[in-house]
């Protein structure tokens, strides 16, 4: 057992450790799960894996919603959902994996974004990532609001070349710009297509639905080489064959999946910035992941989480969950890859 003491609770044990594997979370059967600071799932700091022993997936939060167009409030959605995370547990039924025992999982705490300069943000973000992404690590980024997506995006392509991308969301986020602005949260991924940092043959919106600015949005966003899966489609067609037909378009490319919350019903995530009605519920879009397990995800994020519209924390435990779904699907294909 390590040595290290616990988190932060005075005599109580450490996070569950072994001298032969990952160290997981802290035992919620003996230090209370609401005890002590939150990170993500209870699992340990980055810090506390250790420097030589380097994290295969690093949590990180990026609290920043200096993009938004409508309601702010997605700066506080990383710590949010570190909250909501803690009643995740090491076991995960739905894809038959112990994720943190797999897999070397560590929360890198928050990467610190200017507020006041969008610009320099994004610049930040961009050279966080790469630090955390120089170590071979995959990111599971809890945002903050769509705008750090770019950044993020960027640093992915620089290891892996451009990616496919499957993008859940209300919304289109091809947007050109607003009040003259490039960055911002409706606009990451027309930006990342300029940049050629995504593979094009692979891109696919997830729950779009909602009202538009013009059918010129759509005849845009289909020329930047997007498909697009309603939310009328998931709920006509199903999550399975929804799934099979990312996994299709997707093959055995990188992909990166970016999640906006608000992709979820109003009723299933209320706690968001631009909500639209009409949306999916949990229950489908965490099946759609649990889909997608054997797609190639080199790192993801969760963003758009607004606590302040949130009510009994439902928002945040959909985003926690979700997040531990990617969290295992990326977990798995590590310890595939060491087995290989
Ligand atoms: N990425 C999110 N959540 N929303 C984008 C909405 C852009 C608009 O105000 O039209
Ligand atoms: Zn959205
Ligand atoms: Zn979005």
């Amino acid at each position: 057992m390590s040595s290290a003491t616990g988190p932060d609770t005075p005599g109580a044990p450490a996070a569950e450790s072994r001298e032969d594997g990952p160290r997981g979370p802290v035992d919620s059967s003996r230090v209370p799960r609401f005890a002590g600071p939150a990170t993500f799932a209870r699992l340990p700091r980055l810090d506390e894996v250790g420097t030589t022993d380097v994290a295969d997936i690093v949590v990180v939060g990026v609290p920043f919603d200096s993009g938004v167009s409508y309601r702010p409030g997605a700066r506080f959605g990383g710590n949010a959902i570190r909250e909501a995370s803690r009643l995740l547990r090491p076991y995960n039924p739905a894809q038959e994996a112990s994720p943190f025992a797999l897999a070397q999982v560590a929360d890198a705490g928050d990467i610190a974004a200017n507020p006041f300069n969008i610009n320099e943000a994004v610049d930040t973000i961009e050279a966080a990532a790469d630090g955390l992404l120089s170590t071979g690590a995959r990111l599971m980024t809890l945002g903050g609001d769509h705008t750090i997506a770019l950044p993020l995006l960027r640093s992915v392509a620089k290891r892996h070349g451009p990616v496919a991308l499957l993008h859940f969301d209300a919304h289109l986020d091809t947007w050109d710009t607003y009040f003259g602005a490039e960055y911002t949260h409706g606009t990451p991924f027309r930006r990342a297509v300029e940049e050629g940092i995504l593979d094009t043959e692979a891109l696919s919106h997830v729950g779009t639905r909602g009202p538009l600015y013009g059918k010129k949005d759509l005849d845009d966003d289909h020329r930047m080489g997007f498909g697009i899966v309603t939310s009328a489609d998931v709920m006509r067609r199903g999550v399975d064959e929804v799934a099979e037909q990312l996994r299709q378009r997707i093959g055995d490319r990188p992909l990166y999946i970016s999640i906006d919350i608000d992709v979820l019903d109003p009723a299933h995530a209320p706690g968001t910035g631009t909500p639209e009605a009409g949306g999916l519920t949990s229950r489908e879009l965490l099946e759609i992941l649990r889909g997608l397990a054997s797609c190639h995800l080199v790192s993801a994020d969760v963003v758009e989480v607004a606590p302040a519209y949130d009510h009994a924390e439902i928002t945040s435990v959909a985003a926690s969950h979700t997040a531990y779904e990617l969290t295992t699907i990326m977990s798995r294909q590590i310890a595939e890859d060491r087995a290989k």
